[in-house]
């Protein structure tokens, strides 16, 4: 799939841009704090109706507007998808074929992108919380079920969260209410952990092939979903939904004590291991990159293989950061089937041969020109 082109109507320093894009290469140069991000952050909300840097939907108004919107033309292998995203106080709309989605989970999924920003390096280092989220982002765009679920356990996660915190105050609390609330979650949880399993399994096996081939053969690489314990990806639902019973029923005390939930999916993690030893403990820095690089590549080949097209690819501010091989190896497996946006503040460090002809756009101050004609492209 790829985006054909995109109009942008106050979003973020953008009064108004209206741009028509390579199927392959965008590359978008401009000095620091001009739009580059902006409009990668446009691309990604498009597709996911939500931003990747704030939760704060009001942020991507451009000030003193009243609204912001986005529209795109999604291009895929049998069709194309107008789509339509409009932002103001009265809450957000999204459209496909300009038809109005109620449900956000009905939008989501039709333009899937993998965004690659600095942050992601520390991927492997960083907090749990990063390795979640990056598990629901990708997963929740291929797999709707996954994410109704997810949407499910964190609703019910909220409302057992707050009777917890009471609980602690009150010692006579309603078992009853508490049992129904742990009942629900630990159902929702058992899916969300179900098929977490399986897309890490999934992904595994993509993601060891691409760490062969950029360390010449040397690492292999082995991801491991990390839960309670006696949870495995060898149980059904059912057993999953029963075992996260018996394991809230025997934390209950310790968790009114906390007040809050201390156990399931929302404190899982993953473990990465390169030859057989825990990368994030005893990785290299460069291991822990090429480990971070790999499961972005990996993604790109496990959506194509679910969804039968490979998702548009957001590098920002990420390719200069990455040495040489690791570069050539990225944009070697892009090549010719990728669509795929840079953001840089020069081209200096970026290999550009191997970019094959990319387009080139110029960011200046919420305008952007195209290198070919150098016109102005605002409208
Ligand atoms: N809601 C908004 N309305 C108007 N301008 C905004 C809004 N939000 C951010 N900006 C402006 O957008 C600019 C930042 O753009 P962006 O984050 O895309 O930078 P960038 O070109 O990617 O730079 P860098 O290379 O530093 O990451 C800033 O000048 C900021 O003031």
């Amino acid at each position: 799939m790829y985006l054909e082109d995109i109009v942008l109507q106050n979003f973020r320093n953008y009064e108004s841009a209206e741009l028509s894009f390579s199927p392959s290469i965008n590359v978008l140069i401009g000095k620091n704090a001009q739009g580059k991000t902006n409009l990668i952050e446009s691309i990604y909300f498009l597709a996911m109706s939500r931003s990747h840097r704030t939760s704060k939907d009001r942020e991507l108004i451009r000030w003193e507007s009243e609204f912001a919107k986005v529209n795109g033309k999604l291009k895929k292998k049998s069709h194309s998808v107008p789509m339509e995203i409009i932002l103001s106080k009265r809450g957000k709309i999204a459209k496909l074929n300009h038809l109005e989605q109620k449900k956000l989970s009905n939008y989501i999924g039709q333009l899937n992108v993998i965004l690659f920003a600095p942050e992601d390096l520390s991927l492997v280092k960083g907090s749990p919380s990063i390795r979640r989220k990056f598990i629901d982002m990708e997963l929740g765009q291929m797999n709707k079920i996954y994410l109704y679920h997810l949407a499910q356990y964190q609703q019910i996660l909220k409302q057992r969260n707050q009777f917890l915190k009471q609980a602690k105050h009150s010692p006579k609390f309603d078992q009853i209410y508490l049992d129904v609330l742990t009942e629900q979650l630990a159902a929702e949880g058992a899916e969300v952990l179900f098929y977490r399993f399986k897309f890490v399994n999934q992904l595994n096996i993509w993601a060891q092939q691409v760490q062969i081939d950029i360390s010449n053969g040397k690492e292999q690489l082995e991801i491991t979903y990390k839960t309670l314990p006696d949870i495995t990806d060898e149980l059904s639902i059912e057993e999953i939904f029963n075992r996260l019973k018996e394991l809230y029923k025997s934390a209950q005390q310790q968790e009114i004590d906390q007040g809050t939930t201390t156990l399931g999916p929302h404190r899982d993690d993953l473990i990465f291991y390169v030859n057989d030893k825990n990368v994030q403990t005893y990785g290299s820095q460069g291991q822990q990159r090429t480990t971070a690089l790999s499961l972005k590549l990996a993604e790109i080949e496990l959506m194509n293989e679910i969804t039968g097209e490979y998702p548009i690819l957001l590098l920002d501010d990420v390719l200069s950061e990455l040495d040489d091989n690791r570069q050539t190896h990225l944009l070697n497996s892009i090549q010719n089937k990728v669509q795929t946006f840079i953001t840089t503040t020069s081209l200096d460090g970026v290999q550009m041969e191997l970019l094959n002809h990319p387009l080139i756009f110029y960011v200046d101050e919420g305008t952007i020109t195209d290198k070919e004609n150098e016109e102005e492209i605002n409208s």
